[in-house]
């Protein structure tokens, strides 16, 4: 399909970018990699008069590690993050986690900006940074601000993002501990039917703490709390990780879609948590 006519701007400053968003307010949108947005344009489902391309903004391409503290560019792509030796010795899961997303095409354009900003419930990223308590910075007219990952969605595709904001970067504490990303599709390069990300931090035998968030299975990512702490204090013994799996399944609320009806949906999800919580545990 063919998107409906629109203007197409490159600005190389982030002045000009907020200056479009305020001048065509719900008219514009910011372009990263565009492997959201051309499709849902080409579709029709969105319609898009005023296109505003970032890839000439300078600064949003930067992956930092230092201190202990790891912060993520938007425009960095997929590809560039599951190439950065740094970033993959200090948060293993991000790259396990990319590496399942699409395919090498989708990744070399997709941008971790993008797939936080977008607010689709298919997306890997959102769970992600909700499991890592991710900070998402912001730019727009009133300045910057910072917004908990775990604060930051609303519904499908509405966030605390205002019109006139734009995503500069996600960043996060180095996670400590082990970790696993466990993922089912329906095929090579699919969204999640279910997927699970998970944080466990071992000491002398038990849980000291955990971090669980499911993705695809809600109309926004779920961190469980009550996964997280049906975790902590235990052995991670079967038990435990049935509590934990029977909290997460508290707190989810799929839909019936091309991926299956809510029973299955439900099974997946406790399947692939214990399994992401069984592959963190033995990396701990
Ligand atoms: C065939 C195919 C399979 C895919 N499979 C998966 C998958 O399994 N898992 C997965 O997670 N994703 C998947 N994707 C999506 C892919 O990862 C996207 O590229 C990504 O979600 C969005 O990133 P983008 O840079 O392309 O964003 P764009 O398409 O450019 O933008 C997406 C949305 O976010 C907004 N946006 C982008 N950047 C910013 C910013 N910096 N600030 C504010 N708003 C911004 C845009 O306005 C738009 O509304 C798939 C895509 C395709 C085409």
């Amino acid at each position: 399909m063919i998107p409906a006519a629109f203007d197409y701007y490159r600005p190389k400053g982030m002045d000009e970018v907020i200056a479009l968003l305020q001048e065509h307010g719900d008219d514009a949108r910011v372009m990263a990699g565009g492997h959201s947005l051309i499709p849902m344009m080409k579709l029709r489902m969105a319609e898009v008069p005023h296109l505003i391309d970032l890839q000439d903004i300078d600064g949003l391409s930067d992956i930092s590690v230092d201190q202990g503290r790891i912060t993520i560019g938007a425009m960095v792509t997929q590809h560039d993050l599951i190439n950065h030796d740094g970033l993959t010795a200090a948060a293993p899961i991000l790259r396990e986690a990319a590496l399942q997303i699409a395919d090498p095409q989708v990744r070399y354009m997709g941008t971790v900006g993008g797939n936080v900003a977008n607010g689709d419930p298919g997306n890997d990223m959102p769970g992600l940074m909700q499991c890592l308590d991710a900070q998402i910075h912001l730019i727009g007219p009133d300045g910057e601000r910072t917004v908990a990952a775990r604060d930051y969605y609303e519904a499908a595709y509405m966030t605390d993002r205002e019109d006139d904001e734009v995503l500069v970067s996600v960043s996060m504490d180095t996670p400590q501990g082990g970790y696993a990303y466990e993922k089912q599709k329906r095929k090579i390069g699919d969204y999640a039917t279910a997927a699970a990300a998970v944080q466990i931090v071992k000491v002398g035998g038990s849980v000291k703490s955990a971090s669980v968030a499911m993705t695809n299975l809600s109309d926004v990512p779920v961190w469980s709390e009550a996964a997280c702490d049906a975790l902590v204090g235990t052995a991670c013994d079967a038990a435990a990780v049935k509590s934990a799996v029977a909290a997460m399944l508290g707190d989810i609320d799929p839909a019936e879609d091309n991926r299956g009806p809510v029973a299955f949906k439900r099974h997946v999800a406790g399947i692939i948590l214990t399994r992401a919580i069984e592959r963190a545990w033995s990396r701990a």
